[in-house]
Protein backbone atom coordinates (compact mmCIF):
# COMPACT_ATOMS: atom_id res chain seq x y z
CA UNK A 1 0.00 0.00 0.00
CA UNK A 2 1.18 3.28 -1.05
CA UNK A 3 1.55 6.48 1.37
CA UNK A 4 -1.21 9.56 1.44
CA UNK A 5 -0.14 12.85 2.07
CA UNK A 6 -3.07 15.04 3.45
CA UNK A 7 -2.31 18.87 3.19
CA UNK A 8 -5.22 22.33 3.76
CA UNK A 9 -4.12 24.77 1.49
CA UNK A 10 -2.02 27.62 2.60
CA UNK A 11 -4.01 30.67 4.12
CA UNK A 12 -6.32 32.67 1.88
CA UNK A 13 -7.31 36.19 1.62
CA UNK A 14 -10.44 34.99 3.44
CA UNK A 15 -8.86 33.27 5.97
CA UNK A 16 -6.88 36.50 6.50
CA UNK A 17 -9.89 38.22 6.78
CA UNK A 18 -11.87 35.57 8.79
CA UNK A 19 -14.47 35.35 6.23
CA UNK A 20 -16.75 32.22 5.65
CA UNK A 21 -15.64 31.05 2.37
CA UNK A 22 -16.37 27.92 1.51
CA UNK A 23 -16.69 27.15 -2.48
CA UNK A 24 -16.03 30.87 -3.19
CA UNK A 25 -13.18 30.60 -5.05
CA UNK A 26 -10.34 32.85 -3.25
CA UNK A 27 -6.74 32.71 -4.30
CA UNK A 28 -3.80 31.99 -1.82
CA UNK A 29 -2.77 35.10 0.65
CA UNK A 30 1.14 36.15 0.80
CA UNK A 31 1.67 33.96 3.75
CA UNK A 32 -0.16 31.20 2.09
CA UNK A 33 2.27 30.79 -0.67
CA UNK A 34 4.86 30.99 2.01
CA UNK A 35 3.18 27.92 3.81
CA UNK A 36 2.92 26.02 0.12
CA UNK A 37 6.57 26.56 -0.26
CA UNK A 38 7.82 25.14 3.05
CA UNK A 39 5.14 22.39 3.03
CA UNK A 40 7.52 21.53 -0.48
CA UNK A 41 10.52 21.75 1.33
CA UNK A 42 9.54 19.31 3.85
CA UNK A 43 8.54 17.11 1.30
CA UNK A 44 11.56 17.26 -0.21
CA UNK A 45 13.52 17.32 2.98
CA UNK A 46 11.84 13.93 4.14
CA UNK A 47 12.82 12.58 0.98
CA UNK A 48 9.18 11.57 -0.04
CA UNK A 49 8.70 10.98 -3.90
CA UNK A 50 5.14 12.34 -4.82
CA UNK A 51 3.60 9.63 -7.43
CA UNK A 52 -0.08 11.53 -7.96
CA UNK A 53 -1.57 14.79 -6.56
CA UNK A 54 -5.32 15.38 -5.95
CA UNK A 55 -6.72 18.60 -5.48
CA UNK A 56 -9.52 20.34 -5.17
CA UNK A 57 -11.70 22.59 -7.79
CA UNK A 58 -10.46 25.73 -6.02
CA UNK A 59 -7.89 27.64 -6.70
CA UNK A 60 -6.38 27.82 -3.45
CA UNK A 61 -5.88 24.10 -3.12
CA UNK A 62 -4.82 23.88 -6.68
CA UNK A 63 -1.96 26.65 -6.12
CA UNK A 64 -1.13 25.07 -2.54
CA UNK A 65 -0.33 21.75 -4.77
CA UNK A 66 1.70 23.30 -7.68
CA UNK A 67 3.46 25.49 -5.33
CA UNK A 68 4.19 21.90 -3.24
CA UNK A 69 5.26 20.45 -6.68
CA UNK A 70 7.64 22.91 -7.89
CA UNK A 71 9.17 23.41 -4.47
CA UNK A 72 10.19 19.87 -4.18
CA UNK A 73 11.01 19.59 -7.51
CA UNK A 74 8.10 17.47 -8.97
CA UNK A 75 6.16 19.61 -11.23
CA UNK A 76 5.86 16.20 -14.12
CA UNK A 77 3.82 14.64 -11.46
CA UNK A 78 -0.20 14.42 -12.30
CA UNK A 79 -2.55 16.80 -10.72
CA UNK A 80 -6.30 15.39 -11.12
CA UNK A 81 -9.27 17.99 -9.77
CA UNK A 82 -12.52 17.06 -8.29
CA UNK A 83 -15.18 19.50 -7.15
CA UNK A 84 -15.53 16.13 -4.49
CA UNK A 85 -12.66 17.96 -2.18
CA UNK A 86 -13.81 20.94 -2.47
CA UNK A 87 -14.46 22.91 0.74
CA UNK A 88 -17.82 22.12 2.62
CA UNK A 89 -20.28 24.59 1.02
CA UNK A 90 -21.06 27.24 3.75
CA UNK A 91 -24.47 28.13 2.41
CA UNK A 92 -25.39 31.99 3.16
CA UNK A 93 -22.49 32.40 5.71
CA UNK A 94 -20.33 32.55 2.61
CA UNK A 95 -18.83 35.61 2.47
CA UNK A 96 -20.02 36.90 5.82
CA UNK A 97 -17.29 37.73 8.37
CA UNK A 98 -17.13 34.79 11.16
CA UNK A 99 -17.36 37.17 14.13
CA UNK A 100 -20.27 38.95 12.83
CA UNK A 101 -22.22 35.39 12.25
CA UNK A 102 -21.48 34.39 15.69
CA UNK A 103 -22.71 37.50 17.31
CA UNK A 104 -26.17 37.32 14.72
CA UNK A 105 -26.82 33.77 15.45
CA UNK A 106 -24.87 32.90 19.23
CA UNK A 107 -22.52 29.90 19.80
CA UNK A 108 -24.58 27.48 20.04
CA UNK A 109 -26.34 27.57 16.68
CA UNK A 110 -22.53 28.77 15.50
CA UNK A 111 -20.69 25.92 17.10
CA UNK A 112 -23.76 23.46 15.83
CA UNK A 113 -23.24 24.51 12.51
CA UNK A 114 -19.67 25.44 12.34
CA UNK A 115 -17.97 21.73 14.66
CA UNK A 116 -21.14 20.28 14.90
CA UNK A 117 -21.51 16.96 12.57
CA UNK A 118 -25.28 17.52 10.89
CA UNK A 119 -26.54 20.76 11.07
CA UNK A 120 -26.16 22.59 7.32
CA UNK A 121 -25.68 26.05 7.80
CA UNK A 122 -29.02 27.85 5.89
CA UNK A 123 -28.72 26.77 2.54
CA UNK A 124 -28.59 30.08 -0.59
CA UNK A 125 -31.70 30.30 -2.66
CA UNK A 126 -32.18 29.09 -6.28
CA UNK A 127 -31.41 32.24 -7.46
CA UNK A 128 -28.87 33.28 -5.59
CA UNK A 129 -25.61 33.95 -7.62
CA UNK A 130 -23.60 32.32 -5.16
CA UNK A 131 -25.01 29.17 -6.76
CA UNK A 132 -22.33 26.81 -7.89
CA UNK A 133 -24.74 26.29 -10.74
CA UNK A 134 -24.05 29.67 -11.83
CA UNK A 135 -20.40 28.67 -11.91
CA UNK A 136 -18.29 27.91 -15.14
CA UNK A 137 -16.62 25.75 -13.30
CA UNK A 138 -18.88 23.63 -12.75
CA UNK A 139 -20.70 23.33 -16.28
CA UNK A 140 -19.84 19.85 -16.60
CA UNK A 141 -21.35 18.71 -14.02
CA UNK A 142 -25.24 17.35 -13.23
CA UNK A 143 -26.66 20.78 -11.63
CA UNK A 144 -28.47 18.21 -9.12
CA UNK A 145 -25.25 17.43 -7.74
CA UNK A 146 -24.46 20.82 -6.87
CA UNK A 147 -24.97 21.68 -2.84
CA UNK A 148 -26.73 25.06 -1.73
CA UNK A 149 -25.19 24.65 1.66
CA UNK A 150 -23.67 20.96 3.54
CA UNK A 151 -23.42 19.74 6.95
CA UNK A 152 -19.94 17.97 7.82
CA UNK A 153 -21.68 14.92 7.05
CA UNK A 154 -22.94 15.92 3.33
CA UNK A 155 -19.73 16.90 2.60
CA UNK A 156 -18.47 13.61 3.92
CA UNK A 157 -20.38 11.53 1.75
CA UNK A 158 -18.87 13.14 -1.25
CA UNK A 159 -15.20 12.77 0.13
CA UNK A 160 -15.36 9.47 0.85
CA UNK A 161 -16.85 8.27 -2.20
CA UNK A 162 -14.15 10.19 -3.89
CA UNK A 163 -11.76 8.31 -2.02
CA UNK A 164 -12.73 5.44 -2.82
CA UNK A 165 -13.01 6.09 -6.70
CA UNK A 166 -10.16 7.74 -7.25
CA UNK A 167 -7.60 8.09 -4.44
CA UNK A 168 -7.57 4.52 -2.95
CA UNK A 169 -6.89 2.54 -6.53
CA UNK A 170 -3.49 4.87 -6.75
CA UNK A 171 -2.50 3.72 -2.85
CA UNK A 172 -3.55 0.42 -3.67
CA UNK A 173 -0.88 0.49 -6.29
CA UNK A 174 1.54 1.31 -3.85
CA UNK A 175 2.24 4.83 -4.99
CA UNK A 176 2.74 8.09 -2.92
CA UNK A 177 -0.41 9.94 -2.97
CA UNK A 178 -0.73 13.97 -2.40
CA UNK A 179 -4.30 15.61 -1.48
CA UNK A 180 -4.53 19.91 -1.13
CA UNK A 181 -7.86 19.84 -0.22
CA UNK A 182 -9.30 22.48 2.88
CA UNK A 183 -10.04 22.54 6.32
CA UNK A 184 -14.00 20.91 6.48
CA UNK A 185 -13.41 18.44 3.49
CA UNK A 186 -9.81 16.90 5.27
CA UNK A 187 -11.62 16.55 8.45
CA UNK A 188 -14.66 14.69 7.16
CA UNK A 189 -11.43 12.39 5.30
CA UNK A 190 -9.87 12.20 8.49
CA UNK A 191 -12.70 10.94 10.71
CA UNK A 192 -13.32 8.20 8.41
CA UNK A 193 -9.36 7.49 7.90
CA UNK A 194 -9.00 7.49 11.97
CA UNK A 195 -12.57 6.44 12.48
CA UNK A 196 -13.46 9.33 14.52
CA UNK A 197 -17.13 9.64 16.31
CA UNK A 198 -18.99 12.25 14.89
CA UNK A 199 -18.79 13.92 18.57
CA UNK A 200 -14.96 14.19 18.42
CA UNK A 201 -14.65 15.22 14.85
CA UNK A 202 -15.74 19.06 16.51
CA UNK A 203 -12.70 19.05 18.25
CA UNK A 204 -10.16 18.10 14.78
CA UNK A 205 -8.46 21.39 13.81
CA UNK A 206 -6.75 20.84 10.25
CA UNK A 207 -3.84 23.84 10.35
CA UNK A 208 -3.22 25.54 7.08
CA UNK A 209 -0.07 24.57 4.88
CA UNK A 210 1.08 21.46 7.28
CA UNK A 211 1.54 17.80 5.39
CA UNK A 212 0.23 15.34 6.93
CA UNK A 213 1.01 11.02 6.34
CA UNK A 214 -0.80 8.33 6.97
CA UNK A 215 0.70 4.58 5.89
CA UNK A 216 -1.77 1.83 5.69
CA UNK A 217 -1.79 -1.93 6.21
CA UNK A 218 -2.80 -4.72 2.97
CA UNK A 219 -6.13 -3.20 3.79
CA UNK A 220 -6.37 -0.19 3.65
CA UNK A 221 -6.12 0.28 7.79
CA UNK A 222 -4.16 3.31 8.62
CA UNK A 223 -1.17 1.88 10.90
CA UNK A 224 0.57 5.20 11.61
CA UNK A 225 0.39 8.95 11.06
CA UNK A 226 2.49 12.20 11.70
CA UNK A 227 2.86 15.74 10.60
CA UNK A 228 5.91 15.91 8.97
CA UNK A 229 8.99 17.92 10.62
O1 LIG B 1 -14.60 27.79 4.40
C1 LIG B 1 -14.00 28.39 5.31
O2 LIG B 1 -14.33 29.48 5.75
C2 LIG B 1 -12.76 27.74 5.92
O3 LIG B 1 -12.05 27.10 4.94
C3 LIG B 1 -13.09 26.76 7.00
O4 LIG B 1 -13.85 27.39 7.90
P1 LIG B 1 -14.13 26.89 9.39
O5 LIG B 1 -12.82 26.54 10.03
O6 LIG B 1 -14.78 28.11 9.99
O7 LIG B 1 -15.07 25.73 9.29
Amino acid sequence: MGKLILVRHGKSLWNVKNVFTGWTDVDLAPEGIEEAKKAGKLIKSNLIDVDVCFSSYLKRAIRTAWIILETADMMHVDCHYSWKLNERHYGDWQGKNKDGVLKEVGEERFLSVRRGYDTPPPNLSEGDKRNPRFDSNYKLLNPSVLPLGESLKDTSKRVVNYFFEAIAPELAKGKTVLVSAHGNSLRALIEYLEHISSEDIAKVEVATGVPHLYEFDGKLNVIDNYQLE
